[in-house]
């Protein structure tokens, strides 16, 4: 079969005025792990809640391995994690995923469940007694518990603490390196960075950047030259070819380039410049670019 994991053609979800989610179209290939990274009320959310089948979209169509979603969540090959509800504070951990399990078409044995999703240590308590971060652990049990072929994960750290987030992320790459598909909405730009092979950026409910992170990266173009230069010509930098802008700080100068190639053999060719680093901008500074101008509609 060549159906996409996921398939979202001009998903378009209106609240009133706003337009949360705009005509997003996005194909995920089976056994790819994708991070839906934006900010606040991006329309990472309404997005999930509508390819998992729980809100209907106002425009476009959803299709999970080539099926609408009601009928892939049926047969079982879906997994997911929300941001809140599903649990019952009178069950313990483990009957929780054990219940889970028991709705399932084929479902993974609980106890090997428990352990993965670090649940085992309290199992035997009851849920409504345990921490945000602890409940979060549970859902993702229950999420892996369906032996799903596509997990869908909505902000799935909140509220662990970094040696949990870090004993999530590793269970996640035992998962992955199994074949699954994975789509995580997440704000964290490390967890884009180190987890996914592919970063969908979403602004206002439509996708501004698509790649990895090395493409979103490179998106935002330039490097930056930094060097010690005492007593700097500014004016004179900033018309060296391949310079966009400078700054300075101290005996340091910065210089933001579009070409930095040119730009270093001009700064080398005519000034003193020493202690020379060139870097490329980081994920943080593409994100900030991206998601700045113009992110109200
Ligand atoms: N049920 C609703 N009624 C009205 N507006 C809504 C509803 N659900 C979401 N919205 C609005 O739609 C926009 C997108 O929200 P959504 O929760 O999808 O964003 P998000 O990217 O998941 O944000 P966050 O990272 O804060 O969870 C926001 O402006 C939000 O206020």
């Amino acid at each position: 079969m060549t159906n996409a994991a996921v398939q979202l053609t001009g998903l378009t979800k209106r609240f009133g005025a706003l337009t949360a989610v705009d005509g997003l179209d996005l194909t995920i290939r089976r056994g790819e792990v994708v991070a839906l990274l934006g900010p606040n009320g991006a329309g990472k959310s309404t997005t999930i809640d509508m390819l998992l089948g729980l809100l209907r979209p106002d425009e476009g169509t959803v299709l999970l391995d080539g099926q609408a979603p009601a009928k892939a969540i049926a047969k079982g090959t879906v997994g997911a994690l929300l941001q809140s509800g599903g649990l019952l504070p009178d069950l313990t951990a483990g009957e929780t995923v054990r219940l889970t399990a028991a709705l399932q078409q084929r479902s993974r044995p609980v106890r090997e469940v428990l352990e993965r999703a670090g649940v085992a240590e309290f199992a035997n308590q009851r849920v409504g007694g345990l921490s945000g971060g602890q409940q979060q652990r549970i859902r993702f049990a229950m999420a892996l518990v369906a032996d799903p072929d596509l997990l869908v994960l909505d902000e799935p750290t909140t509220g662990m603490d970094v040696e949990t987030r870090r004993g999530f992320w590793t269970t996640m790459r035992q998962e992955t390196a199994q074949g699954r598909t994975v789509l995580f909405a997440t704000h964290y730009l490390d967890e884009a960075d180190a987890y996914a092979d592919r970063i969908v950026l979403l602004r206002a409910g439509q996708v501004i950047a698509d790649g990895t992170a090395a493409q979103i990266k490179a998106a935002v173009t330039g490097r930056t030259i930094r060097a010690t230069l005492p007593g700097a010509d500014l004016v004179g930098l900033a018309a060296l070819p391949g310079v966009d802008r400078v700054e300075t700080r101290g005996d340091v100068v910065m210089l933001h380039c579009d070409d930095s190639d040119t730009a270093l053999r001009s700064l080398l060719g005519t000034t003193d410049a020493r202690d020379v680093e060139v870097t490329a901008r980081n994920l943080e500074d593409a994100f900030i670019a991206l998601t700045a101008a113009g992110s109200s509609k």
